[in-house]
């Protein structure tokens, strides 16, 4: 591959962390040096381009850090590069290391404030879509979520266990901003009595129904899972007015919150983050900008980022419909 302008890359993880981030910084990291080009971590997301928190990195930085949850990098929510002030300071950080190509690694928001700042300024960004909530077009799973649904599903086996143990009603909360996707792999993956997303609303009607029909049948878990971020509330919530029609049961609340978010990532999430990294360094490379790389069925492909943050993904309504029936 014939080497365009960039000589060096400038890598950041930015929002929530995700399993799976640390390999896809490590690809970069390979990829690079494989072409021969420099890598400057940028530490603490857009927090750490405002501030200067900027190393270029060399082989040992990425040594042991394919198989680690978190980011090495550090992740950061950074109100500052909201303003243009802030994302003018970044620039110049930016200019002075003679960073000319950018890896941004995380979900919805940070790929907004990339495509923000390739507009003001230039400087060429691929995004990667890293986070647990999967709420990214242009990629069929975003890095993280593969292992965020394995560590829901192992803890609600054993919450499970529980339910079935004391003939006990569990509502879980999984995580998933406003999004389903987490809820609806972890209901079907845990053969959930019911699953409410964000994206459907189910009346609290249709679920005591659904728990009626599930004593009658002798149904002996109940689990019901519920996506945080829901317009009917969340688990406790939820619970609460479950009890009213309910008030012989016996209802316990589990909110799985942050762990959720770490541990080593899956097989799936290594192979992703990682085919993904080489992606990213190659597309800059091929002079592409302003996009973000996925994978769809199987085929890295490269989305605008504005069109990559528009907020159409949806659950599947073919994995909602899998859910009912498997639930009922
Ligand atoms: N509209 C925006 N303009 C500029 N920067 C943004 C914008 N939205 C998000 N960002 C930057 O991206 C960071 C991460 O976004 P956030 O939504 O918190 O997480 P995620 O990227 O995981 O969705 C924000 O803290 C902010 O610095
Ligand atoms: O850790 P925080 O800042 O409380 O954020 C919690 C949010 O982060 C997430 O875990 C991941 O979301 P982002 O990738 O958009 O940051 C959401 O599921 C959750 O709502
Ligand atoms: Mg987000």
């Amino acid at each position: 591959m014939e080497s365009k302008a960039i000589t060096k890359i400038g890598v950041l993880t930015s929002g929530g962390d995700a399993p799976g981030m640390n390999a896809a910084i490590r690809a970069v990291v390979r990829c690079a040096f494989y072409y021969n080009l420099e890598v400057y971590g940028i530490y603490r997301g857009y927090e750490g381009m405002i501030q200067n928190d900027i190393r270029q990195l060399n082989s040992s930085d990425i040594a042991y850090v394919l198989e680690r949850g978190g980011t090495f990098l550090k992740s950061a929510r950074s109100a500052e590069f909201r303003t243009p002030e802030g994302r003018k300071k970044a620039y110049e950080n930016l200019q002075q290391h003679g960073i000319n190509g950018l890896v941004v690694i995380g979900g919805d928001g940070s790929l907004t404030g990339a495509h923000l700042f390739y507009k003001e300024f230039g400087i060429p960004a691929i995004g990667l879509p890293g986070t647990i909530d999967n709420d990214l077009s242009g990629t069929d799973n975003t890095i993280g979520f593969d292992t965020a649904c394995n560590t829901a599903i192992e803890a609600i086996d054993k919450i499970r266990d529980t339910a079935t143990s004391h003939d006990r009603l569990f509502f879980v909360e999984v995580m998933g901003r406003d999004s389903g996707f987490i809820a609806i792999n972890a209901g079907i993956g845990s053969a959930a009595a019911a699953t409410l997303i964000p994206e459907k609303k189910m009346p609290v009607e249709a679920l005591i129904d659904r728990l009626n029909t599930r004593a009658k049948a002798k149904k002996q878990a109940n689990v019901v899972i519920v996506a945080e971020g829901g317009k009917s509330g969340g688990a406790l919530e939820i619970s609460k007015k479950v009890k009213k029609y309910l008030p012989n049961y016996d209802i316990k609340v589990t909110i799985l919150g942050h762990l959720q978010r770490g541990g080593s990532p899956t097989s799936y999430d290594r192979v992703l983050a990682s085919k993904l990294g080489v992606s990213a360094v190659e597309g800059l490379m091929q002079g592409k900008c302003d996009v973000m790389a996925g994978v769809i069925n199987n085929k890295v492909v490269y989305t605008p980022i504005k069109r990559a943050i528009v907020d159409d993904k949806e659950v599947d309504e073919e994995d909602f419909r899998v859910a009912k029936i498997l639930s009922t």
